[in-house]
C-alpha cells in the first residue's frame, strides 16, 4: 500500500477493501474547510460557551455554573427550570450583565460579556437587554406614573427635546396598550395590582427595544391566574414584537407553555423540551411535545437522573455506537447487542 499522500487508492491488509490516501491538496483543502467552519454560536442572540462562574466565601468555593453551554436564537421564548440552587439566576445576572463569569465565554448580541469595560456595561444594561424582576416593587419607580416608568430607560439612553419627549411618551402609552395596561399610565406603582404592575414592568424593560428581554421569577409574587396573564404579556411581545425572551421560572405549568424548555441541573444545561403544533390529516391542531439531552461541546450528555436510578447507574456504563443510536449500559450489565461470545472471551 502507498503511504505517500497523492491521492492514491490503497488497501489494508486483511480489510478486504480498498481505502483513499488523501491527497495532500485534499488536506490542505480539509484544513481550510475546518478553518471557515463558523464559530459555535454565530447566529444566535445568546451563546454560552463552556460557561463557568464560582462563588468564594469563607473559604469555601460554590461552582454555581459548571460549564453551561447554551444558544438562543432570535425570536425565541424560553423557560429556564432547574432544582433550587441548579444555577439559573446566577445565569441570568450574568446575561444581564450584573455578574461576570469565572472562565468559559457569553456573548448577547454580538457583545462579550467578559471583555466589557464599565461604560460599556452601563450601555448594555440600557440599550440590550430588558430585566423584569420577581419583586414587582423592584422593577418600578414608586413615585412615578406607569407612562413615566416605560419613558424613563428611553430618557436615560440620550437625547433632550421636545419632539424625543413626545415620541418617548408615545412609545411608552403604545407599549402600555399593547400589554393590556394603557389604563395604568397615569397611575402610580401602588395604584396598580400585582399583575398589572409586572406587565408595566415588561413594558419598562421592552422600552429601549433590547435585543434580549430576561425575567427572573416573574411570576413569583402572583397567584396562579395572574402568573398566567404575565405569561400570556411575554408570549405577546414576542408575537407581536419579535422579542427575544428567557424567563427563569419554577412553574412548571407555565414552563410547559412556551416553545423551549430548558432544564439546568447542577450548573449546566441537562435537558430541553421542544414544543410546535402539529396538524393531523383531520387538520386537528395539536401541541407535540418532545424532550431531548443536551449534548454538550465535549460530547457530554447529562442522563435524566430517573434513569439513573432506575438502572442503578453510577460512575462507567458501557456505550456502543450503533447504526443510528449510541447505546448505554450498567457497568456490570451485558450490551445486549454485542457478541455474546467474544464476551466470554474477555471473561474468562
Ligand atoms: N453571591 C453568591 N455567593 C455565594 N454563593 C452563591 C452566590 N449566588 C449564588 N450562589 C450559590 O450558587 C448556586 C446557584 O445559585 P442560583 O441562585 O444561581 O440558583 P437557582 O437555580 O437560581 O436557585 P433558586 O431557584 O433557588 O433561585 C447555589 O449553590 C447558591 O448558593
Amino acid at each position: 500500500m502507498s503511504t505517500t499522500a497523492q491521492g492514491q487508492t490503497g488497501g489494508r491488509p486483511g480489510d478486504g477493501g480498498p481505502e483513499t490516501v488523501p491527497s495532500l491538496d485534499e488536506l490542505r483543502g480539509r484544513v481550510a474547510a475546518a478553518r471557515q467552519q463558523p464559530a459555535y454560536g454565530h447566529d444566535a442572540v445568546i451563546a454560552c460557551d463552556r460557561l463557568v462562574r464560582i462563588f468564594s466565601s469563607d473559604g469555601v468555593e460554590v461552582q454555581a455554573l459548571q460549564g453551561l453551554d447554551l444558544t438562543v436564537a432570535k425570536g425565541d421564548l424560553m423557560a429556564l427550570v432547574g432544582a433550587s440552587g441548579s444555577g439559573k439566576s446566577t445565569l441570568l445576572q450574568i446575561l444581564a450583565g450584573l455578574d461576570v463569569p469565572t472562565a468559559g465565554k457569553a456573548t448577547v448580541a454580538g457583545r462579550d460579556l467578559m471583555a466589557m469595560g464599565a461604560k460599556e456595561r452601563l450601555a448594555y444594561r440600557r440599550e440590550v437587554v430588558g430585566f423584569v424582576w420577581q419583586q414587582t416593587a423592584r422593577n418600578l419607580m414608586p413615585f412615578l406614573t406607569g407612562r413615566q416608568n416605560v419613558a424613563l430607560p428611553m430618557q436615560l439612553s440620550g437625547g433632550r427635546g421636545r419632539a424625543l419627549k413626545r415620541q418617548r411618551g408615545e412609545r411608552a402609552g403604545e407599549l402600555l396598550d399593547l400589554l393590556g395596561v394603557g389604563h395604568c399610565g397615569d397611575r402610580r406603582p401602588q395604584q396598580m395590582s400585582g399583575g398589572e404592575q409586572q406587565r408595566v414592568a415588561i413594558a419598562v424593560a421592552l422600552a429601549n427595544e433590547p435585543s434580549v428581554v430576561l425575567a427572573d421569577e416573574p411570576t413569583g409574587e402572583l397567584d396562579s391566574e395572574t402568573g398566567a396573564q404575565i405569561f400570556e404579556a411575554f408570549r405577546t411581545v414576542n408575537r407581536e414584537l419579535g422579542a427575544t425572551v428567557v424567563i427563569v421560572t419554577h412553574d412548571l405549568m407555565v414552563a410547559g407553555e412556551v416553545r423551549r424548555t430548558v432544564a439546568v441541573r447542577d450548573g449546566r444545561a441537562s435537558s430541553e423540551v421542544l414544543r410546535r403544533l402539529a396538524t393531523d390529516e383531520h387538520g386537528e391542531e395539536s401541541l407535540e411535545e418532545r424532550e431531548y439531552a443536551m449534548l454538550d461541546r465535549a460530547g457530554r450528555i447529562q442522563l435524566p437522573r430517573q434513569f439513573l436510578e432506575a438502572l442503578g447507574m453510577e460512575h462507567r456504563v458501557g456505550v456502543s455506537l450503533e447504526p443510528d443510536h449510541v447505546g448505554v449500559w450498567p457497568e456490570q450489565q451485558q450490551d445486549p447487542a454485542a457478541d455474546g461470545a467474544d464476551l466470554d472471551e474477555r471473561t474468562d
